[in-house]
């Protein structure tokens, strides 16, 4: 039988997804009292306007999000983020370096990289810079061995903290490479290390280089 696992959090109004960035805004754009003066008695419809940066939610990074030339969500081919073969590692430390890595076959796979860190979403906790991230080195190694899409669950896929002296080396080489990253997943527990199909499509927006996506999986045939 198939299952759908749903591995993206939730956008709810005011909440915060990365320190600093401003949360989401939703109202009514046509509210349902509005609309009643244009149709029939008893039909009523609703139009609602979300004001948000982004890095909102479970989202994709494009090229364009690191890069001035990179592609942005209108350039990105639905082969790199829709019936993706998937699997899911297991690093439960701060640094996820190239070994975390060892003995898996990544290449044209979503690699999905579970620290765990979802169970500080919405906490203060949840952007403090001991967050998981994944090393250069491990970026490398993804690229190289052709990884079609890279996941983790944790706020930010680099080290944000004062000794990254703001480099971005994980941004910088897989979306160098053309491969799309994705942050904030959450519940990667749920899913088997392997064998399932991963699914993470953006709106098709030119000129933006991040947005976010139903992250999920569908395990079974
Ligand atoms: N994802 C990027 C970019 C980012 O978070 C950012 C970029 C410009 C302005 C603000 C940002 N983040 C929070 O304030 C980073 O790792 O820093």
């Amino acid at each position: 039988m198939t299952r759908f696992i749903d591995v993206s959090h939730q956008i709810v109004a005011g909440m915060t997804t990365y320190p600093g960035l401003p949360g989401p805004v939703i109202d009514d754009h046509v509210s349902f009292e509005a609309s009643q003066r244009t149709y029939a008695p008893g039909t009523e419809f609703n139009i609602t306007r979300i004001s948000m940066v982004a890095n909102t939610g479970t989202y994709l990074d494009m090229p364009s999000h690191r890069y001035r030339d990179g592609a942005d969500l209108s350039d990105l081919e639905l082969e790199k983020v829709a019936d993706v073969p998937g699997v899911v590692i297991q690093a439960p430390g701060r640094e996820v370096g190239p070994e975390a890595f060892d003995g898996v076959d990544v290449a044209g796979r979503a690699v999905l990289v579970r620290t765990g860190w979802d169970r500080h979403w919405r906490t203060d906790a949840y952007g403090a810079p001991e967050h998981p991230f994944l090393t250069e080195a491990a970026a490398r190694l993804l690229a190289d061995s052709g990884a079609r899409l890279v996941g983790i669950d944790s706020v930010n896929i680099d080290d944000t903290s004062e000794d990254a002296k703001g480099a971005r080396p994980a941004h910088s080489v897989l979306l160098a490479a053309g491969i799309p990253v994705l942050e904030h997943l959450c519940l990667l527990e749920l899913l088997p290390a392997d064998g399932f199909r991963f699914f993470a499509v953006p709106v098709k927006v030119q000129g933006m280089g991040t947005f976010p996506v139903r992250a999920f999986a569908i395990v079974g045939d």
